[in-house]
């Protein structure tokens, strides 16, 4: 499902150079990408994402190489295919849950399905907070929106930022379940990158990424 070969980044001539291990991870499996802080986590996730263009190497979802796409094409693939959760939530604060999520639904083209984005909210346990905005609800229960609005449209691959870093030890699992079940029931890929060592015990596939080594730099 998901691939990558050879990915390498730099923001900038003169910065450090990051090079990343590759990475296959199916349809309906987790991969838990580890390390600290300033390690190039977030990078690389972007650059699965398709968010930022490598220096080196390649990125291929489902068939399709992330490089042989025109950017307009690239952002229509993403919003199809591609299920961001972001260190920080992001909503439209004016809608509420269920209007943010059908605006993600309606942002990479795909027409209304109101049963599946409340079955989606339900599956995560905040059907109950549909009609709220999401300012009114807490930083766990937010985040269970951001998943929720990353699932509704049945993307292919999932990438989740340090999803659990807000959260304490027990909502910490059960949202990393929460997202493995989930991905595992649509079919997704689910890549997970944190520093959040807690989430060891919860996935089978763990890839570490070393801090920058003087090498690099
Ligand atoms: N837009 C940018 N321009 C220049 N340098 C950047 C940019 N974004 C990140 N960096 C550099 O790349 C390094 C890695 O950043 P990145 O956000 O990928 O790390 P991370 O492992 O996700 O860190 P954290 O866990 O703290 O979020 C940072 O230390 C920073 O110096």
């Amino acid at each position: 499902m998901l691939t990558t070969h050879d990915l390498s980044y730099r923001y900038g001539a003169g910065a450090p150079e990051f090079a990343f291990p590759d990475l296959s991870v199916e349809a309906g499996e987790g991969a838990l990408l580890l390390g600290p802080s300033g390690s190039g986590k977030s990078t690389w996730l972007h650059l699965l994402a398709g968010i930022l263009s490598p220096l080196t190497g390649r990125v291929e979802l489902d068939g399709t190489v992330y490089g042989s796409l025109r950017s307009g094409d690239l952002d229509r693939f993403r919003g199809r295919n591609i299920g961001l959760v972001l260190q920080r939530a992001y909503f439209v604060e004016a809608l509420n849950v269920a209007e943010n999520l059908a605006l993600a639904r309606k942002m990479a083209g795909l027409p209304p399905d109101r049963a599946f984005l409340l079955s989606v909210l339900e599956s995560l346990g905040i059907g109950r907070y549909a009609q709220r905005k999401p300012r009114e609800l807490s930083v766990g229960e937010q985040q269970r929106v951001t998943i929720a609005r990353a699932l509704v449209n049945r993307p292919k691959l999932i990438l989740a930022d340090e999803p659990t870093s807000a959260l304490d030890d027990p909502n910490a699992h059960r949202v990393s379940q929460l997202l493995r079940e989930r991905a595992a029931e649509l079919g997704a890929a689910l890549v997970v990158v944190t520093h959040d060592g807690r989430l060891r015990t919860d996935f089978s596939r763990i890839v570490a990424i070393e801090p920058l080594t003087t090498q690099n730099i």
